[in-house]
């Protein structure tokens, strides 16, 4: 996994590598401003657009003033607009940058910018350098910029948002960011969705061992992380391997819970799965799921199976029937929905889950388990917080959904989309975990297998389907993500 480090660990990480690979700061920038480039051909713009691109200072600038000198190569029409005062001093790198400027590439303050141009707008001002509240001579540069009509790309950051802690001034509104080596973590926060744009992340070849020696809680998941987590079943494995596990989920009113987080259960694998479901409503999902085994029992011996997922449609007024459960199953297990909501206005209930147990919340269920946070970074603290005290997982949910492990770690998945967004997606993620905590997988590997495997289903689904996406839908695609990253 991609540690995330903060903006000021990035001038360390340089260094680190520097000293690694003996290469220059210079020669990395240019990496930089190479694979932007790769992802600037991959986007296959029109060569009738105009380039403009913002310089500042720093290294930023230094990014930006290299990538004006590739674009004029490939043969783009560029300019290059300087944000900072004629006779400041200039990064060293962003001065030799500046100095290799070809001729060719028409060269003014930022002032001089047309705002009735069109094309495309490169915000290379301020990156992970940025200190403290935007100085006011920034402002109006932020504000030019934010006024351009056509499509603007950040370098890095969106120029005005701090690295790693909450921003208030003014800050560009991107439609990219292509960010470096790893996302900066104030990308992955709700609220800098409007700043950000699409982020994209560019590789500049710093291999993972040399991050290393840099402390952080937090991690990025990449697709190559998922398959070397995944346990490999043999030849002569039965249904019992891939696990036995039990729903207690639905209400009358509310059995698709029930069916979507089952049959989402059997795709993503188990062998046996059993929906804990009201008698009067068993006709329901009996039909609708033929391979789901329902029982009816309030007290089961719950310890027969290998895992159990509680919530789903379970309905508010079940508090007795999850306090017997919580004592009955001895083993990690799925918490959501109503699961959730019940345990918050039932504090008592939180210590008789079984240590090392995953809590699923989207914002609001997680809001009633740990109150009001003031930005997305005081709910990871919170959550964390949560997550030691009671040696619990918590999952938050929505895009790049944070998996906050036991011991104070926190992941962000980097698969999903919007198209997600739909009634009944969580329903079929607590399916999918409880399926691969039966099937012998730790709490850990089934949240980073599941979360990723269900946001790359979501994907799939949505590239077919877009907004008419439904969480049936997303459950159907499980099979192709197996095939599309090789797990057998
Ligand atoms: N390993 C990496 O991460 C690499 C980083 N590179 C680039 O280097 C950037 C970092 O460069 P620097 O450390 O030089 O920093 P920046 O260029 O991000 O910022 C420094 C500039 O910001 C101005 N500034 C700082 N605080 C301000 C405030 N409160 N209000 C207004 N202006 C303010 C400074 O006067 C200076 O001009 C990264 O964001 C990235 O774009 C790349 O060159 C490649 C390698
Ligand atoms: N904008 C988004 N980007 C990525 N994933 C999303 C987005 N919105 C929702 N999701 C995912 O969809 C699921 C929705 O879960 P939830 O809110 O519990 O839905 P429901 O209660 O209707 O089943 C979560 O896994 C969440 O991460
Ligand atoms: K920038």
């Amino acid at each position: 996994m991609l540690k995330i480090l903060s903006g000021d660990q990035v001038k360390e990480l340089d260094s680190a590598h520097i000293q690694k690979e003996g290469i220059s700061s210079h020669e990395l920038m240019e990496r930089a401003a190479l694979s932007f480039i790769r992802w600037w051909e991959s986007m296959v713009f029109s060569k009738a657009l105009p380039v403009f691109v913002f310089c500042g200072a720093g290294n930023n600038g230094g990014d930006g003033f290299a990538i004006a000198r590739l674009l004029f190569k490939g043969g783009w029409n560029v300019q290059v607009f300087r944000c900072f005062e004629e006779g400041n001093t200039l990064s060293p790198d962003a001065q030799k940058n500046l100095d290799w400027i070809p001729e060719g590439v028409p060269n003014h303050p930022w002032n001089e910018f047309d705002l009735s141009n069109e094309g495309v707008l490169i915000d290379a001002f301020l990156g992970v350098g940025l200190k403290g509240p935007i100085r006011n001579s920034a402002f109006p540069i932020i504000e030019c910029i934010n006024s351009f009509p056509g499509i603007k790309i950040s370098i890095d950051l969106p120029s005005g948002l701090l690295a790693d802690s909450p921003s208030n001034g003014p800050v560009v509104e991107a439609d990219f960011t292509v960010t470096f080596a790893f996302p900066k973590l104030a990308l992955l926060f709700p609220e800098n969705a409007p700043f950000t744009g699409k982020i994209v992340l560019a590789e500049i070849g710093i291999n993972e061992p040399i991050y290393e020696v840099f402390p952080s809680p937090y991690f990025f998941i990449q697709e190559k992380d998922i398959l070397p987590r995944h346990r490999v079943f043999g030849q002569f494995s039965h249904k019992g391997d891939f696990g036995k596990i039990a729903l207690l989920a639905g209400s009358k009113g509310k059995m698709g819970a029930a069916i979507l987080s089952s049959k989402a259960a059997l795709r993503t694998g188990s062998g046996l799965v059993t929906a804990f479901v009201p008698e009067s409503e068993r006709g329901i999902i009996q039909s609708a799921v033929p391979e789901v085994m329902c029982e009816f029992e309030e007290s089961p011996d719950w310890n027969r199976f290998d895992a159990l997922g509680v919530g789903p449609g379970l309905g508010l007024d079940k508090k007795d029937l999850l306090q017997k459960t919580l004592k009955g199953f001895t083993k990690p297990m799925i918490l959501d929905a109503d699961a959730i909501t019940l345990l918050a206005s039932n504090r008592e209930m939180i210590s008789l889950i079984p240590k090392n147990s995953i809590l699923t919340p989207h914002l609001g269920e997680l809001e009633r388990l740990i109150g009001k946070s003031s930005d997305h970074l005081d709910r990871l603290n919170r959550v964390k917080e949560f997550c030691l005290q009671w040696q619990l997982n918590v999952l938050i949910k929505g895009a790049y959904s944070v998996i906050s492990l036991t011991d104070g770690r926190q992941l962000f998945n980097s698969s999903g989309t919007p198209y997600m967004a739909t009634a009944g997606a969580g329903d079929v993620l607590t399916g999918i975990l409880t399926s691969y905590l039966g099937q012998g997988y730790s709490p850990e590997n089934a949240l980073i297998c599941g979360v990723y495997h269900h946001g790359k289903a979501g994907e799939l689904a949505g590239n077919q389907y877009r907004r008419s996406t439904i969480a049936s839908d997303i459950l159907e695609k499980i099979g192709e993500t197996y095939l599309l990253l090789n797990v057998l």
